[in-house]
C-alpha cells in the first residue's frame, strides 16, 4: 500500500507512530518473511531481524523472500536484503544469532517498542516472553499450525504472558491402546513404527517417546504381555536372513497375537473383534500384485497389495541389517524409523496397514503415513500471510496504547468463523513468570560470592525466612547451601544473568511474589570499600503471593489450556464443534463500495477486490 493511503486509513496519529517504532522481529521463516514485508510496507521505521538459521530448500515453498540462489544463506541477511528492496528507506538491521544468546540482554530487549515472536520453538518463544516482561516491552506472539493460527498480545502487568497457561505435553498414547485395542488410523502407525521396527530391526526400547508406561493398573498387564510378546520377537529377530523370517514376524502379530486378542472377550462388546489374517491366502492373493507397487504412495494399498510390501520391505530391512553387521562385526547394528528412509517407510505402512485391517480400521496412503508417523504438519502459506497480518493489526492497538482492544485471535477452519478473536486476559496472579517483581544489581565478577548475594536479599530487601535463587537451568541457591563463600562466576552467572529469587515461606507467613533480579557486571572500578554486590535504584515494594486467584471480569472468555498453535491451548466455554460463544471480537463485511472511514482509532479497512472493503472492527 502506498504511504499515502496508509496514512488516510490509520490517520496521522497511528501513522507516526509506526513510522517512530524500532521493532524486533525474533525469527525469519514462515510467519516472519510475511511479517517482515508487512512491517516494510506498512513504514515502520526500524526493523531489526534475528534468525539463527540458513535457507534450506524445503523453506522455497513458503518463505517468499527466499530463491534457490539464497540456499545455505543466514535467513536474517537474505530476509533484510530482499525486503529493503520493497522499501529502499526502511532502516534494517539483521543478526544471524541465537535470541537466546546473552549479547541480547534486558536492555537491548528494552530499546524496542515491540517485539514480534515468529519462532517455531517453545524453548525461544519463552525466552523471548521473559525477556520482554523484564525488559517491560509489548510482545505480539504468534504461531501457525497447518490451518490454525494464533497471535496473542502480552504486556507485563496488563494481560496474560505467554506462560500464563500450561502447555499441552507432547502427545504420548496408553500402551494399551497401541498394544491391543487401537481405535484409531495414528495408533497402527505408532505401533508400526514405534514398537515392531524397534523390537525386529533396532534397539529394544522400554521407553518409547510415544508410548505412557506408567504402570497404572490398566497398563501393567499390558507391560507383562508386552514384555512376553517382545521375547518372542527376539527369537523371531534370530531368523533374520532365512527365508522364513517375514512369514514369522506375519504370523506372530497378524495371526497369534490376534487370536490371543481375540479371546479377551471383554474387550469385544462394543466393537468387532479383530481379523486373524492368513500368511497363505495373501501370498496367493499378492501373486498378481506389480512389484513397483509401493511407489504409488498417493492411492490406499488394497490388503494383498499392503501384504506385498510388507514381505517385501522386510526382506530389504532384513538384508540391510545382515549387510551391517558384516561390515562392522562387534557392533549389534540396528535400523531405526526414518520418514525419509523407504524401506522404514514402506515397512511401517504397510504393517499399520495390515493391522488397521485387521483392526476394521481405515487403512492410509503411504503419503499419509509419512506425514502421520513423522508428525508432519505441513506448513501453509496462506495460514502464515493471515497471521502475520494480524499480528501488525494487534501492533496497532498496542502503538495506540490501546490495549483494552487489543485480542487473543485465533484463525481455524473447525468453526463456525476462520477467524475468532477474545478480549486478553489481565494476567494471571500465580503464574510464576510474569507475577514478579524486579530489580537490578550490579556485581563485581572477580569478588562477589553467593554469600555477598544473600546477604543484600537478607539485609537489604528482607527476606527472612526461606528462600532459593535459580536461573532457567538449575538451582543456585536453597537453605541447604552451604557454599555461601563460592564466587558468582563460579555458579556460572556472568554480566547480564537474571535469576529469579523465590519466595518458599509457608502460605501464612504472606511470601512475596518472585523476585527477578538483573545483575549486570559492575562498570566502574571497584574500591577497597564498595560492596561485590549492590542494589540498583530504589529499594522495591515486593508485593505478597495472592491467596486465592481473582475471577476474571465476566465478559471476558476465559482463555486456558487446550489446542492450539503458539502455546497448544485451548479455550474454555468451546464446544467440541469448535464453537465457541463469541463475545466482544467479531469481524464483519463492509458492503462494497462504502468508503473507509478513517478515525485513526479503531477500525481498520482493508482493500479486497471481490467483495469490496472488509471492515475489521476489533
Ligand atoms: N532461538 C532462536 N533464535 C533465532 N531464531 C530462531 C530461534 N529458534 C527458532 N528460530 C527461527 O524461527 C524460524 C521459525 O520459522 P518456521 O516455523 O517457518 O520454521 P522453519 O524451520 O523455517 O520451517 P519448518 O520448521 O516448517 O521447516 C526459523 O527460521 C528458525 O530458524
Ligand atoms: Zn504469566
Amino acid at each position: 500500500m502506498h504511504q499515502s493511503s496508509i496514512k488516510r486509513s490509520l490517520g496521522v496519529e497511528l501513522t507516526k507512530s509506526i513510522k517512530q517504532s524500532r521493532v524486533l522481529l525474533v525469527g525469519a521463516g514462515g510467519i516472519g518473511c510475511e511479517l517482515l514485508k508487512n512491517l516494510v510496507l506498512t513504514g515502520f521505521g526500524e526493523i531489526h531481524i534475528i534468525d539463527l538459521d540458513t535457507i534450506d530448500l524445503s523453506n522455497l515453498n513458503r518463505q517468499f523472500l527466499f530463491r534457490h540462489e539464497h540456499i545455505k544463506k543466514p535467513k536474517a541477511l537474505v530476509a533484510k536484503e530482499v525486503a529493503h528492496r520493497f522499501q529502499p528507506g526502511a532502516k534494517l538491521e539483521a543478526y544471524h544469532a541465537n535470541i537466546t544468546d546473552s549479547q541480547f540482554n534486558v536492555d537491548w530487549f528494552g530499546s524496542f517498542n515491540i517485539v514480534f515472536n515468529a519462532l517455531d520453538n517453545l524453548a525461544a518463544r519463552r525466552h523471548v516472553n521473559a525477556q520482554c516482561l523484564a525488559a517491560g516491552v509489548p510482545l505480539v506472539e504468534s504461531g501457525t499450525t497447518g490451518f490454525n493460527g494464533q497471535v496473542q498480545v502480552v504486556e507485563k502487568g496488563k494481560t496474560e504472558c505467554y506462560d500464563c497457561n500450561e502447555k499441552e505435553a507432547p502427545k504420548s498414547f496408553a500402551i494399551c491402546t497401541i498394544r491391543s485395542n487401537p481405535t484409531e488410523p495414528i495408533h497402527c502407525i505408532v505401533w508400526a513404527k514405534s514398537y515392531l521396527i524397534p523390537e525386529l530391526f533396532g534397539q529394544s526400547e522400554d521407553n518409547p517417546a510415544e508410548l505412557d508406561t506408567t504402570e497404572d493398573a490398566d497398563n501393567a498387564n499390558e507391560i507383562e504381555e508386552l514384555r512376553k510378546e517382545a521375547k518372542a520377537l527376539s527369537e523371531i529377530r534370530s531368523s533374520m536372513g532365512s527365508s522364513d523370517f517375514a512369514r514369522k514376524v506375519f504370523e506372530n502379530v497378524f495371526r497369534d497375537d490376534i487370536e490371543r486378542l481375540r479371546e479377551v472377550e471383554d474387550m469385544w462388546k462394543v466393537r468387532a473383534k479383530p481379523d486373524v489374517l492368513d500368511f497363505d491366502n495373501l501370498q496367493e492373493e499378492s501373486a498378481s500384485v506389480k512389484s513397483t507397487v509401493s511407489i504409488d504412495d498417493q492411492r490406499v494399498w488394497t490388503l494383498a497389495e499392503a501384504f506385498y510390501v510388507f514381505k517385501d520391505s522386510a526382506d530389504r530391512l532384513a538384508r540391510r541389517l545382515m549387510e551391517m553387521s558384516k561390515t562392522s562385526p562387534g557392533d549389534a547394528p540396528i535400523i531405526t524409523f526414518d520418514k525419509d528412509d523407504v524401506d522404514t517407510l514402506d515397512f511401517v505402512t504397510a504393517t499399520a496397514n495390515l493391522r488397521a485391517i485387521s483392526f476394521h480400521l481405515e487403512p492410509k496412503s503411504k503419503f499419509d503415513t509419512k506425514q502421520m508417523a513423522g508428525n508432519i504438519i505441513p506448513a501453509i502459506a496462506t495460514t502464515n500471510a493471515m497471521t502475520a497480518s494480524l499480528c501488525v493489526l494487534q501492533a496497532f492497538k498496542v502503538l495506540q496504547g490501546n490495549l483494552a482492544n487489543a485480542k487473543m485471535v485465533f484463525l481455524e477452519r473447525s468453526g463456525a468463523r476462520a477467524i475468532n478473536s477474545y478480549s486478553l486476559n489481565p494476567p494471571k496472579p500465580d503464574c510464576a513468570v510474569c507475577s514478579f517483581a524486579q530489580v537490578r544489581v550490579s556485581f563485581d565478577p572477580e569478588h562477589a560470592t553467593l554469600g555477598d548475594l544473600v546477604g543484600l536479599l537478607r539485609e537489604e530487601l528482607g527476606y527472612s525466612g526461606e528462600f532459593s535463587i535459580r536461573n532457567d537451568y538449575r538451582l543456585i541457591y536453597d537453605v541447604e547451601e552451604s557454599q555461601l563463600s563460592s564466587k558468582l562466576s563460579d555458579k556460572g552467572i556472568t554480566n547480564w544473568a537474571s535469576l529469579t529469587v523465590v519466595d518458599d515461606d509457608d502460605v501464612d507467613k504472606d511470601p512475596r511474589v518472585n523476585l527477578q533480579l538483573i545483575i549486570s557486571a559492575r562498570t566502574e572500578p571497584s574500591s577497597e570499600e564498595s560492596k561485590p554486590v549492590v542494589l540498583q535504584g530504589s529499594i522495591p515494594d515486593i508485593p505478597r503471593k495472592p491467596k486465592t486467584a481473582p475471577v476474571p471480569p465476566a465478559e471476558d472468555v476465559p482463555i486456558t489450556n487446550g489446542t492450539s498453535v503458539t502455546g497448544k491451548r485451548k479455550r474454555e466455554g468451546q464446544d467440541e464443534d469448535g464453537d465457541e460463544p463469541m463475545t466482544n471480537g467479531h469481524v464483519t463485511k463492509k458492503a462494497a463500495g462504502e468508503s473507509s472511514k478513517s478515525n485513526g482509532g479503531e477500525l481498520i479497512i482493508l482493500d479486497d477486490d471481490d467483495e469490496g472493503p472488509i471492515l475489521l472492527d476489533d
